[in-house]
């Protein structure tokens, strides 16, 4: 696929939708698109390259891009072999190709192909800048957003910033789908971590004038930036995106279950606009995450198990953990039936991480939901309800 993302940068990535999981934990049942790009100017530049599963292809997108020309440079914005997978391909196709990266891209470069030096290489830090022509590339360090060698570029005549991992999303470019749902699981469960990162790149990126971004991931954008740009502030502030709750079981035999999605029940009845109830041993685990990220409130409902919490919600809890989940409110509800211990296990989590905040009453059941529990559940919905209301 070459298309133009201006009159003298063309669009050479792949769509990929044989993919089953993409970084082998994420359904993408749109696929995933890497973007590689390349400017053409008195000199040619390739913005990034492919995951070896598609270098045959983005080859011949290249090919055909460079209408007969060679290639000058190979930027390398990100190390990850979802964009670096075919760096070897294009040396060997263009053996005089400069190679053009920071300090840590070719201690990654190295260590991934063994090959230990590189002739043809250009070392960049931040702010240097790389003169193609009319175009001029001007680097910009992002270290952990979200490898360490991250680096973003912009091109001050097109005013493109080729924005590596930011800005991303899943699904492949030929799909008709709303940038946002794909774009924020994406967010949340790959960059999520290093909030702190991408608030001091959207720092710099502030102070340049931006028409056009790049990302390795996702469709050009080109319209409306400013809305994609308060939704990565918003993001990575940890800032609710939404008032709403998600509720996340994680039952057995099915009486957590009816427990959870009638406290969902309460809340709606209790005025809660927005109530999203997700079952942790069946729904996508990057969907649970994206949806603890996007609301302002989780409660927790979870079965005892052998001394401690059903392992799906175990599971979860260190996929938020691991994520650096912060400034958000928790209710917990736990099952057993020797003797509850969820939520003991679940607050030994949740206390390790930054402005949790566990709302009172803890609803404890003892194998299934009855009248005795009632008073407790309204108690807690209340306060679910009202906090911050
Ligand atoms: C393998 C296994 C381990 C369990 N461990 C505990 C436990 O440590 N403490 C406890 O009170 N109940 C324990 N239970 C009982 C379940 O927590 C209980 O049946 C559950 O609360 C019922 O809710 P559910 O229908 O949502 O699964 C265990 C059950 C199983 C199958």
């Amino acid at each position: 696929m070459t298309q133009f993302v201006s009159e003298s940068v063309k669009y050479i990535g792949c769509n990929d939708k044989d993919i089953d999981l993409f970084e082998s934990q994420y359904v993408v049942p749109n696929g995933i698109a890497y973007n590689s790009y390349v400017i053409l100017d008195d000199k040619v530049a390739i913005v990034d390259t492919v995951d070896k599963r598609k270098h045959e292809e983005w080859l011949v997108n290249l090919d055909k891009a460079l209408e007969g020309r060679k290639p000058d440079y190979l930027i390398i914005h990100h190390m990850e072999l979802d964009h670096a997978g075919s760096v070897v391909d294009c040396i060997n196709k263009y053996p005089d190709i400069t190679l053009v990266g920071n300090a840590k891209t070719f201690v990654y470069l190295t260590q991934f192909t063994g090959i230990d030096s590189f002739t043809n290489k250009v070392v960049v830090k931040e702010g240097n800048k790389l003169k193609l022509g009319k175009h001029e590339l001007t680097f910009i360090m992002a270290p952990m957003v979200h490898w360490p060698e991250v680096m973003v570029s912009y091109d001050s005549y097109d005013k493109i910033l080729f924005s590596a991992d930011g800005f991303g999303k899943f699904g492949s470019l030929d799909i008709d789908e709303e940038w946002t749902g794909e774009a924020r699981r994406y967010y949340f469960n790959i960059v999520g971590k290093y909030g702190a990162s991408v608030q001091t790149l959207l720092k710099k990126a502030a102070a340049l004038d931006i028409n056009i971004i790049c990302p390795t991931h996702g469709p050009v954008l080109s319209d409306n930036l400013a809305y994609y740009i308060g939704l990565y502030n918003t993001w990575s502030s940890y800032t609710p995106e939404e008032k709403g709750v998600l509720v996340a079981y994680a039952s057995i035999h099915g009486n957590t279950a009816v427990a959870a999605k009638k406290f969902a029940e309460i809340l709606a009845q209790k005025g809660e606009k927005t109530v999203v109830v997700k079952d942790l041993s069946r729904d996508d685990m990057s969907g649970v995450v994206e949806d603890a990220f996007h609301y302002d409130r989780v409660v927790l409902a979870a079965a005892s198990y052998d001394g401690g919490v059903f392992p799906c919600m175990d599971d979860f809890l260190h996929h938020l953990k691991s994520k650096a989940y912060q400034k958000r409110t928790v209710g917990i509800i736990e099952n057993g039936t020797w003797a509850p211990c969820a939520a003991k296990a679940m607050k030994e989590v949740l206390e390790k991480l930054k402005d949790i905040n566990i709302l009172e009453p803890i609803v404890t059941i003892k194998s299934a939901l009855k009248e005795e529990n009632m008073d407790d559940m309204n108690k807690l919905a209340d306060a679910v309800v009202n906090y911050n209301k």
